[in-house]
């Protein structure tokens, strides 16, 4: 079996006025957690409707598990589970028998799968309670119950921390993570925060207006927001050469620019200002710089800022 769980190609949708989609490649490997990162209205709640079986595309195509075949996807899609809109609760009644409904609408066998998914998302001591009286917290986590129920093998979750509390969040990082780690649940998260989802996410897909702008692996993203002396010197050369001998470090990278970019000495930055003035050279530029992620992803999109 392939090593992609998901592969879209020249995704695209259109409505009347707007190209929600245009072109999209992503690709989510099994076994991951892929975060899909897009300020409001990028595009990724269309994307992930598309790839639900929810919404169609106007152009290209989806691969689920291996099947690309139209007529077969709603096989595929049935060993995902998602939570892409607020999910139809019944507020009558308790979190067990909203998920008993939600087990025989899709006729998934054993009603033991109940009593493990309510454990799973912290809902096993909610008894009689209905969840007219839940709080939002407790209704996501019901949401969450209804798309696990079925023991998918993707996940998709869509700006899920919307209207959680700190606690919440941290809370749901955790459960992504135990998840992902215990039953090698693959998972596909959105958000508009790309922070949020750092330390979580082992890949990004970048979106905005529509368009994929890149694909990054948490550790490629990591490292260009990595703290770094920036320094710039009238002899490039040189200045590298010097790193090496006077400073004895090769953790640095000269830039198309010239400038370089110096990952250690960070706590010394005297240290190197004299290496390179005792050996005549001229200091341009000297300064501590590294991406925030938020500032990195705001860079990439344009220098939008989000709202
Ligand atoms: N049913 C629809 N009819 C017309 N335009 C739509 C429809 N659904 C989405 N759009 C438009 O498509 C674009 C992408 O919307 P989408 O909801 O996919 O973005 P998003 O990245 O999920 O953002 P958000 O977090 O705000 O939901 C937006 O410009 C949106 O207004």
């Amino acid at each position: 079996m392939s090593e992609y769980i998901l592969r879209t190609s020249q995704l695209s949708k259109k409505y009347k006025n707007t190209l929600a989609l245009d072109d999209v490649n992503i690709s989510v490997k099994k076994g991951e957690i892929y975060g899909f990162i897009g300020q409001n209205g990028a595009g990724k709640s269309t994307l992930l409707r598309i790839v639900t079986g929810l919404s169609f595309s106007s152009k290209g195509s989806i691969e689920l598990f291996g099947e690309n075949n139209p007529s077969m996807l709603s096989d595929a899609q049935k060993r995902t589970g998602a939570i892409i809109e607020s999910p139809a609760l019944f507020p009558n009644m308790t979190a067990h028998d909203n998920l008993e409904v939600h087990r025989l609408q899709k006729g998934i066998p054993g009603r033991e799968s109940i009593n493990k998914t309510l454990e799973l998302v912290g809902l096993s001591e909610t008894g009689n309670k209905k969840v007219k009286n839940f709080s939002l917290g407790m209704k996501q986590r019901l949401g969450l119950a209804i798309a696990l129920l079925s023991d998918p093998e993707l996940l998709i979750l869509d700006e899920p921390t919307n209207g959680l509390d700190p606690m919440g969040i941290a809370w749901l990082r955790e459960l992504i993570k135990k998840l992902n780690r215990e039953k090698g649940l693959t998972i596909l998260i959105s958000s508009h925060i790309l922070s949020e989802l750092h330390q979580l996410a082992s890949r990004y897909g970048i979106i905005h207006q529509g368009k994929l702008l890149e694909e990054i692996s948490a550790k490629e993203l990591d490292e260009k927001c990595r703290q770094h002396l920036r320094i710039k010197v009238d002899q490039q050369a040189k200045g590298a050469t010097i790193l090496e001998s006077t400073l004895s470090t090769t953790d640095f990278e000269v830039m198309p620019d010239g400038t370089m970019k110096l990952y250690a000495y960070l706590d010394d930055v005297r240290k190197v200002s004299k290496a390179l003035t005792d050996n005549d050279l001229v200091i341009e530029h000297l300064s501590q710089n590294g991406d925030s992620l938020e500032s990195y992803f705001r860079e990439l999109v344009g220098g939008v800022e989000d709202e």
